[in-house]
């Protein structure tokens, strides 16, 4: 394992001294601390895995969850978040350092090494499938561990060499409500695929407007991100395609009898608004269109998932 990275103190901020030790402010290098902590979890995208899986866990457990199962689950996949996203930077500590958007982040930024970062990845996830198959389950120790894989061990390295590698990351990307489906006691069935399905198409627009956005920046950095060969509105097309593809699949928890005629009215209202946003971009990729295809799957995804839990509950009840 070897690093271009700078050393992360620079020679002139070691202290020398005692004297100079006790003018090191404690407080300020905690939060520098946290920092680069925080920026190494990607705290938004985990909060959005904890929920999807949380919703997971709900429609997984029939009535019947409690609240110790779930926080323990969370504990083991959250910390599996934690050590994909590690795996991820340090993989791409170089071409981070080469993106606008990236090259802040701590490895790049020269605040940990590249080492370090491998060290923290390894501990959270042999702590992660200890912790799973010691308070929830095997198989969703070994599902976790196995989406940790598939992200870090194909998804990271593909992104160098091919296109497709966002249709494998999909597959890690759609598991959290599988996760907590199979942490709840949920079987491996088409109900819990109807939710894999749902994350998996979502995701298509989501990144393809981030990858239109950033697409200079991916191709500085030697990263094949983005579909068509920079052909005009092709990455639209195709994000229109899957917004509409995305429609009939939210129909399927409806069709399984997870939720029932509330979810799928907000599901299909949601759909034709994230659909219709991928629709403008097609017509007009500009970098708003883009935005407003991003910012349509952040709303797409919660809501579609809140209306299943809540229709979930009303059905039960
Ligand atoms: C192949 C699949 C995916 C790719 C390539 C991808 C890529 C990205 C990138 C590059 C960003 C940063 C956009 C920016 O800085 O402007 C982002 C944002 C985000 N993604 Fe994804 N994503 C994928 C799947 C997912 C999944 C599965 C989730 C959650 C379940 C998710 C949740 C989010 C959230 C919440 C943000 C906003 C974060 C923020 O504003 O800091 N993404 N995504
Ligand atoms: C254990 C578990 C549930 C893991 C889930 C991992 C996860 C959140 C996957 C999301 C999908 C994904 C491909 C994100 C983008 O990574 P990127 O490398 O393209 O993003 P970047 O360019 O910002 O690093």
């Amino acid at each position: 394992m070897s690093t271009s990275v700078a050393n992360p103190v620079a020679p002139s901020k070691v202290p020398q001294t005692a004297a100079d030790l006790e003018h090191v402010d404690v407080q300020f290098s905690l939060s520098k601390l946290w920092e680069n902590y925080r920026e190494l979890a990607k705290p938004k995208i985990a909060l959005m895995v904890l929920f999807s899986m949380g919703v997971g866990y709900l429609l997984g457990s029939a009535g019947e969850w409690t609240l110790w199962p779930l926080l323990n689950a969370s504990v083991g996949v959250f910390l599996a978040v934690v050590a994909s996203s590690c795996f991820n930077q340090a993989i791409e500590a170089t071409t981070d350092s080469r993106m606008a958007r990236t090259k802040n982040r701590p490895i790049p930024a020269g605040k940990l090494t590249v080492q370090q970062v491998y060290l923290i990845a390894i501990v959270c996830s042999v702590s992660s499938f200890l912790y799973l198959v010691l308070t929830v389950n095997m198989l969703t120790a070994v599902l976790t561990l196995g989406t940790t894989v598939l992200y870090a061990g194909l998804y990271t390295p593909l992104k160098r060499y091919s296109v497709l590698c966002t249709a494998v990351g999909a597959i890690p990307g759609a598991a959290p409500p599988v996760l907590g489906w199979v942490a709840a006691g949920g079987q491996l069935n088409m109900v819990a695929f109807s939710l894999f399905a749902i994350l998996f198409v979502w995701q298509f627009p989501h990144f393809l407007a981030i990858a239109w956005m950033y697409r200079d920046e991916y191709l500085r950095a030697g990263l094949k991100m983005v579909p068509g060969s920079g052909r005009e509105q092709m990455v639209g097309r195709v994000a229109f395609a899957y917004s509409l593809v995305l429609i009939p699949i939210s129909l399927l928890p409806r069709h399984y009898g997870l939720a029932g005629d509330f979810y799928a009215v907000v599901a299909l209202i949601l759909g034709f608004i994230y659909a219709r946003s991928s629709w403008k971009f097609a017509k007009d990729e500009s970098r708003q269109q883009a935005r407003r295809v991003l910012f349509a799957s952040l709303f797409y995804l919660p809501g579609v998932l809140l209306a299943l839990a809540f229709d979930h509950l009303r059905l039960l009840s």
